[in-house]
């Protein structure tokens, strides 16, 4: 028998100003699990963690935990209610209480709390903080404490908005990873709302891909970023490559050859998509490039328009021989081709996306 998830969220619906802000989402979160709610600002993801922690009330839909109604047409239970724990960006700690308070806060007074307070602390590299306030803490240790606060009543389900988004940039990557071993170890199932990207693919089990109010696609991070559903959900995750094409028997011409439109009628005018990072470069031999290959397709001929060093890669600018399609790959190395210089490039046919062209017929 499949595990009952911890949350499970059926046709929410808000409508706030006027306008449909949360428009028919359906969710499952299972025991362990972190599923990242991600999209552009104003989709509509802090108004769903809203609905689902209680603070705010559904115009449609129903929401389960642990296999038990907690929101519906007829019913709203309080936040206090639900055994979720939450966690916000601007995590505030009771100033006036020490960390130990501030952990032990949302538990019974005894033993028993002293012990979890202490455990939770030592869980998140702590131990030794207890007596210590708020104000005398960096930025990531409040963080922590702020997760074993969450944490202490053993909430089923873990609700996290933008939890990072305060944090320095060269912190953010360990608290990142430390927390979610926290969370694993706790078996909680986690919604995280997030607008970034790298956060999500670094954090999730599940994405669940927001636009609009809606659901656009729910995956794995490899399957969401190596299967998007369009173009949009493509270039949310890198810069894209999008190379116009026309569909004539199930097939749409490109520089790099035919590529299959499966299912599209005759006309129909798409997108062909691919990342710069994976397109393949090789060099000009007397005229010619590497043979075809079934899994490259073929190469086709470019000119450097311009090379730029980023960082971690190169980023190489080129015009094809077609005279107008421009294409951008990038290089995990230094690669800085001088402009007018002719390479090869060929792309993977697995890590091309052909998509009816929004708006087209
Ligand atoms: N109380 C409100 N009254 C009217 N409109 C609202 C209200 N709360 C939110 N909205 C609007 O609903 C939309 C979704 O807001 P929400 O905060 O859920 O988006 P978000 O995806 O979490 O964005 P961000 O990443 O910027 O926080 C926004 O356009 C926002 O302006």
């Amino acid at each position: 028998m499949p595990l009952q998830p911890r949350l499970s969220i059926e046709g929410l619906v808000r409508n706030l100003g006027g306008r449909r802000v949360v428009d028919g989402i359906d969710l499952t979160v299972a025991a362990g699990q972190v599923t990242c709610l991600l999209g552009p600002s104003g989709c509509g993801k802090s108004t769903t963690l809203r609905l689902i922690a209680g603070v705010d009330r559904q115009d449609a839909g129903t929401i389960w935990m642990d296999g038990v109604q907690v929101a519906g047409p007829d019913l709203h239970r309080p936040p206090e209610a639900r055994g979720i724990g939450l966690m916000f960006q601007d995590f505030a700690l009771f100033p006036h209480l020490t960390v130990a308070q501030n952990v032990g806060f949302g538990l019974p007074r005894g033993a028993a709390s002293v012990a979890r307070a202490l455990e939770l602390l030592a869980r998140v590299n702590l131990s030794g903080y207890e007596e210590k306030y708020p104000h005398e803490l960096s930025g990531g240790e409040q963080q922590r404490v702020a997760l074993a606060r969450a944490l202490a009543p053993r909430p089923s389900i873990m609700l996290m908005d933008e939890p990072f988004s305060g944090l320095d940039d060269r912190l953010r990557d360990g608290i990142r990873d430390e927390t979610l071993a926290v969370l694993k170890e706790e078996g909680t199932a986690v919604l995280l709302v997030t607008h970034e990207p790298s956060e999500a693919m670094r954090m999730a089990d599940e994405i669940a891909l927001m636009r609009n109010g809606r659901i656009v696609q729910r995956a794995a991070p490899y399957n969401i970023y190596n299967a998007p559903v369009d173009l949009k959900a493509a270039s949310f995750f890198s810069d894209v490559n999008v190379l116009p094409g026309k569909v004539h028997g199930a097939l749409t011409d490109t520089p790099f050859g035919q590529f299959l439109a499966p299912g599209l009628p005759d006309g129909t005018e798409v997108d062909i998509v691919f990342r710069p990072q994976h397109v393949r470069l090789d060099f000009d031999r007397h005229g010619r490039g590497p043979n075809p290959t079934a899994a490259e397709g073929a190469p086709a001929r470019a000119t450097v328009l311009r090379a730029r060093f980023m960082g971690r890669e190169s980023l190489v600018e080129f015009l094809m021989d077609d005279g107008h399609s421009r294409v951008s790959a990038t290089v995990p190395a230094v690669f800085l081709p001088k402009p007018g210089t002719i390479l090869w490039l060929s792309i993977p046919r697995d890590r091309c996306f052909v998509f009816r062209r929004e708006g087209a017929v």
